[in-house]
């Protein structure tokens, strides 16, 4: 099966060399071919070039992309997209005045979305998660992190797993599973924390790695939660299965945790809404990539993550949904580049890099999926007709997409 796609008016993202991160200042840059085309091959890019270049290719498909924009399908590094039921009542309770904080001390949030999680049977996680991740696909997302976190017991993120791991085989995006082994305290062990760390280091960990889905291990290091000590055995012990760590840090404190997670390798840190220049100095040098959510900042309300001065001080940024039930219920990037400009101040360039080529580097497969380059992934978003690029960020809560192409299908 190949397609062919003519008359592109903006072709976005064009790197003839294989880019896997673009960083600081680089950032501004979006490399673009106007009057374009783009042959694509089974899953596979195969030739792009200027329409004036263009020597006639067969293909099974052809689309004339007049007027429109083509660009390589969003790549969304943070997702909680597998969860039972939802958290409306909660919204509503913060509407009227209580915080997050609030709202999870009277069982509210995560142990709240634990609880429906563990009473909803695999196949009905199943249905409702892929359900969501369609709706993502069909808003230009081909590639997607999913992390579990909402079992909290062995048994329950075993079951995440393999919903996670069917999503995989059933989906033509690209999934990368993340274990996120330590989202929050169970009531139970609530006087008791170290009891609980012991238990995910010897327990849920490795049976959790056996099961051979996930290269990555997640922990949300925060005050209440997992503190710097914790979060470190919890590294360690995801290590030892080899287990790369992409963490949640700095959401509502700095507790140091970037700088842990720097030293342990991490891939990326992820929200920063909260952020000093200890944290900026602990990611210069590094390998890791921060990743900001402004949907969560957008949704409970809090600050929105400094981005410039993570890009300004010449290191990388890649931007996600963290879709999830109670912090951010929306999985549309669409929504997240519009604000990454509004909000986090970023030229819509930045934006769409932060969205395609480092949110695949934030997942690891940068090599194969985020810029239109000879040799990667078929993934493509075509868009509605519009005069130029910054029209996607701009007409926000619009969708910009006509489109999409997964893997070299045509949804
Ligand atoms: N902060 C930790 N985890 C999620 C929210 C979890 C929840 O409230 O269900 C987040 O990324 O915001
Ligand atoms: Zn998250």
């Amino acid at each position: 099966m190949s397609i062919l796609i003519t008359n592109i008016k903006q072709l976005l993202q064009v790197h003839d060399s294989n880019v896997t991160i673009v960083k600081g200042d680089a950032m501004k840059n979006l490399p673009i071919i106007e009057n374009a085309y783009v042959y694509i091959d089974h899953d596979t890019i195969i030739e792009y070039g200027k329409m004036e270049d263009y020597r006639p290719i067969e293909a099974d498909t052809v689309i004339d992309a007049t007027g429109k924009i083509v660009l390589p399908s969003w790549c969304d590094s943070h997702t909680h997209v597998v969860y039972a039921g939802d958290r409306t009542s909660e919204f509503v309770d913060r509407i009227n005045g209580l915080s997050y904080a609030e709202i999870a001390n009277k069982g509210g949030g995560i142990l709240n979305s634990a609880k429906k999680l563990q009473d909803t049977s695999e196949d009905d996680l199943f249905e409702q998660s892929i359900k969501r991740l369609n709706e993502l696909i069909a808003m230009g997302s081909g590639a997607v992190e999913i992390k579990t976190g909402y079992g909290l017991t062995t048994e329950a993120e075993l079951k995440m797993l393999r919903v996670i791991k069917r999503i995989k085989q059933e989906s033509l995006a690209k999934i990368i599973p993340t274990l996120l082994a330590a989202h929050a305290i169970p009531e139970e062990f609530k006087s008791k924390k170290q009891d609980y760390i012991k238990y995910i280091t010897e327990e849920l960990i490795p049976q959790a790695a056996k099961l051979n889905i996930t290269h990555y291990v997640d922990v949300f290091c925060e005050e209440g939660y997992f503190d710097i000590k914790d979060t470190e055995a919890i590294l360690e012990a995801g290590k030892k299965y080899n287990l790369r760590p992409k963490i949640h840090v700095n959401q509502f404190n700095i507790l140091g945790g970037i700088a842990l997670g720097v030293k342990h390798n991490a891939l990326s840190v992820d929200h920063l809404e909260e952020l000093n220049d200890d944290d900026i100095e602990a990611l210069k040098g590094s390998d890791t990539i921060s990743v900001a959510l402004p949907g969560c900042s957008y949704f409970i309300s809090i600050p929105y993550t400094p981005a410039r001065k993570i890009i300004d001080a010449g290191l990388p940024l890649a931007i996600a949904t963290d879709y999830n039930p109670g912090t951010a219920p929306s999985g549309n990037m669409n929504f997240v580049v519009s604000a990454a400009c509004v909000k986090l101040k970023l030229t819509p360039e930045e934006a769409i890099n932060a969205a395609t080529i480092n949110g695949a580097y934030a997942m690891g497969i940068s090599n194969m999926y985020g810029s239109i380059t000879r040799g990667k992934k078929a993934n493509l978003i075509i868009t509605k007709p519009m005069n130029h690029y910054s029209e996607i960020p701009y007409a926000f809560a619009h969708n910009p997409i006509e489109q999409v192409i997964i893997n070299g299908q045509l949804l």
